[in-house]
């Protein structure tokens, strides 16, 4: 399985739009992750963003903690710092050693952001970036899924960037050099997980280690391709769709000696829908009960970060409709 590279530039016009559109949602079928070339979002932010990234990771963990991302059993956590071997997103037993910052524009909690500053206007560009590139593709994907209404999917985005109504957020991942010695033996820089976004866009810096499922169980690497951006499918989009659009298994290791010496960054903006936006079965021959999606994610967060670990998070079980 290779994971394409789609050419976002066909988006323009609108009978280009319909072949990306249909390239889209097949690959989002089959593959899972996608990587774009003219994407739209300007290397100068990515850059701009990944600088300030080095230097605020670069402070004293105590200044970091000044800020920290609040503790998250009764809603949505919202902007702030997350210190290595918190959030547990594989198992609560594996450590992973990388550390996060999680920004929302409309968050940023007066007395408290000060360690922050460098990052927030270099963060708002590019949050305020990914978001108009986060609805033109669910503009492709509503399209190639043949929806009625094309804006369908937009509509259920419309807060993004607003913390009392929805919860997307662009995140800063710092993975220090990976010490096995030093973090125990079964450490890793990112367990296995499905995004529990409804999409999510990645930009990496130079260093690898990303891997992604592929169908038979086997992890392919999704190396750092200059100029392009990855894109994938959460837990959310799944749901909608029936299954047909995959949330596909990722990681990332430390998989070489000689990666393990180097620090990886990476950037990524996960796109959730509106907290009063119902989610109800995009496939006509399948039902299940609409609803937010408000209590699920705050399961997945309370398995990430409290280890409240269980299988089923209570979410979205469709049923075939008798013909
Ligand atoms: O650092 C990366 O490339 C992956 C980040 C990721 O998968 C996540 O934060 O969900
Ligand atoms: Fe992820």
């Amino acid at each position: 399985m290779e994971i394409p590279i789609l050419d976002f530039s066909l988006y323009e016009s609108p009978e280009s739009r319909t072949l990306l559109a249909d390239q889209v949602v097949h690959t989002l079928e089959t593959v899972g992750f996608l990587y774009l070339k003219n994407h739209g979002v300007p290397a100068e932010q990515i850059d701009k963003a990944d600088g300030a990234a080095v230097k605020y990771f670069d402070q004293e963990t105590s200044v970091k903690k000044q800020f920290s991302r609040p503790s998250v059993m009764t809603e949505n956590p919202g902007s702030g710092y997350c210190e290595i071997g918190i959030e547990r997103l594989y198992q609560s037993g594996v450590k992973e050693v990388k550390e996060t910052f999680d920004f929302i524009p409309s968050d940023l909690p007066e007395g408290k952001a000060e360690s922050a500053t460098v990052l927030i206007e270099p963060l708002t560009n590019l949050f305020n970036s990914c978001a108009e590139l986060a609805r033109k593709l669910f503009h492709c994907i509503a399209l190639g899924l043949k929806l009625a209404n094309e804006r369908y999917l937009e509509d259920k985005h419309k807060g993004m960037g607003n913390r009392n109504v929805n919860s997307t957020t662009l995140r800063v991942l710092h993975y220090p050099p990976f010490d096995s010695a030093q973090y125990g033996e079964t450490a890793t820089r990112l367990g296995e997980h499905t995004d529990w976004c409804s999409m999510a866009i990645l930009f990496q810096r130079d260093v690898g280690g990303l891997e992604v499922e592929t169908a038979g169980n086997k992890f392919v690497p999704a190396p750092p391709i200059p100029g392009t951006v990855l894109v994938n499918i959460g837990d959310i989009l799944q749901f909608w769709t029936c299954g047909r659009l995959r949330a596909t298994t990722h990681r990332v290791r430390a998989v070489d000696s000689e990666q393990n010496t180097k620090v990886r960054r990476s950037i990524g903006f996960f796109a959730n829908p509106d907290f009063d936006a119902v989610v109800e079965s995009l496939d006509p021959r399948y039902y299940f009960h609409p609803e937010p999606t408000g209590e699920y994610t705050l399961n997945r967060f309370r398995n990430a970060y409290h280890y409240q670990e269980r299988q089923d998070f209570g979410f979205m079980k469709p049923q075939r409709v008798s013909e």
